[in-house]
């Protein structure tokens, strides 16, 4: 997956020496990972909590008045009746799939939905497939000691937000393009 990531970003940067923003709106594949990212760990799992005003009943339950609510997108990015082997990391699922992260879709909602839903979006996803196209263009990463990354501890800790429990190891090497790469 790294290899097609930066095989993409390389190719949209042939003969140049770095990436702007408008070089990013021609990597789709990076915009799948992202995509695909937030749908399996959103950074805040359960959003902000929600109080009912009123009594209500939703699918037989009965939900009382003042009751706090709290949504639970972690689970909804894994539900098996939304997803196709929602425990696989794949970022294709997403290419012939207009689902996205803007609240129009309820399978997805790592920015939340309705009126409080995060106000930052284009900011964080402008800012994150930027650093992610400039790590790929200016770096080769490999795993340390031959490691397979079917091994990576993905384990998450969960405290007002959601990252990972242990640091990410990575061994980057310098790439310096020269223009003539055949990418
Ligand atoms: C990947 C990055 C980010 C994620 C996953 C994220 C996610 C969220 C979520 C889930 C909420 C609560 C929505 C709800 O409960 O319905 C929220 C609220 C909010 N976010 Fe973000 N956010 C991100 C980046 C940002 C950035 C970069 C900014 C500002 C530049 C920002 C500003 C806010 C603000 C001000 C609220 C409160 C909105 C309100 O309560 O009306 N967020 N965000």
């Amino acid at each position: 997956m790294i290899e097609k990531g930066k095989h993409e970003v390389r190719q949209v940067l042939k003969g140049k020496k770095r990436v702007c923003q408008t070089d990013v709106e021609n990597m789709n594949y990076i915009k799948l990972v992202l995509k695909e990212t937030l749908r399996f760990h959103p950074p805040d799992p359960l959003l902000f909590p929600r109080k009912s005003r009123e009594q209500c009943e939703i699918d037989g339950y009965t939900i009382p008045a003042k009751a706090m609510i709290l949504i639970n997108n972690w689970v909804l990015g894994r539900d098996p009746e939304c997803w196709v082997d929602p425990e696989k990391f794949e970022p294709e699922r997403f290419k012939d799939n207009f689902v996205d992260y803007k609240g129009n879709h309820f399978e997805l909602i790592p920015f939340g939905v309705g009126r409080r839903i995060c106000p930052g979006i284009s900011f964080a996803v402008t800012n994150i497939e930027l650093l992610l196209a400039a790590l790929l263009f200016h770096f080769d990463w490999k795993l340390p000691h031959g490691m397979d990354p079917k091994d990576l501890d993905m384990i998450e800790l969960y405290r007002s937000s959601c990252t990972r429990k242990n640091p990410l190891v990575l061994i980057p090497k310098i790439y310096i393009p020269t223009g003539d790469e055949n990418y």
